[in-house]
């Protein structure tokens, strides 16, 4: 049926969602493209060879239309369920240097925001909008793909 120019067209709403996770994981920053020195001056206590440990947090936040029925983006329990067999059981508890996706990247918080990324974009249910990922309570990387910001992922 033709709607004329005054019937107001009912929008879905958009919303994005947040969600945390929590993973305790050793590493140590070091590039096969540099020798010793350089690296100790470049990653500093960092690349201690023995290697250090974090708790990391990593929060997903996820946007798309709230479903008519459920009032959800996504069910939080799904997003659960896909944390745990494709972030926590992968990541806790590891030592990030073994891990395949750093055989050939340095284990920084920026390289793990970016694997982050690259597996919640395969979560079937909601789109991802971007990661954060908590090394310390000081230090905190964020990435929302190639070229783009938080803010701009957001719009
Ligand atoms: N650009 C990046 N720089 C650094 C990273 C990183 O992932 N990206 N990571 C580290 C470390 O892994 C390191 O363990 C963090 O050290 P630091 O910054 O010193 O940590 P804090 O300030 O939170 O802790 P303090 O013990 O108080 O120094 C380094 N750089
Ligand atoms: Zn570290």
């Amino acid at each position: 049926m033709p709607t004329d120019a005054l019937t107001p067209v009912k929008k879905t709403p958009i919303a994005s969602l947040s969600r945390r996770y929590h993973f305790s994981a050793s590493h140590r920053l070091h590039s096969e493209q540099y020798d010793e020195g350089r690296n100790r001056e470049v990653f500093g206590k960092c690349n201690n060879p023995h290697g250090h440990g974090h708790n990391y947090v990593v929060q997903i936040t996820l946007k798309g239309p709230v479903d008519a029925v459920t009032g959800m983006v996504c069910n939080l329990g799904d997003l659960d369920a896909f944390a745990r067999t494709n972030l926590l059981e992968r990541f806790d508890h590891t030592n990030l240097n073994t891990l395949d996706c750093f055989a050939e990247r340095v284990s920084t918080t920026e390289n793990l925001a970016i694997e982050v990324h690259t597996i919640f974009e395969s979560f079937p249910f909601a789109r991802l909008a971007g990661v954060h990922v908590e090394e310390t309570s000081n230090n905190s990387f964020d990435y929302a793909g190639e070229g783009s910001t938080p803010l701009e992922s957001m719009r």
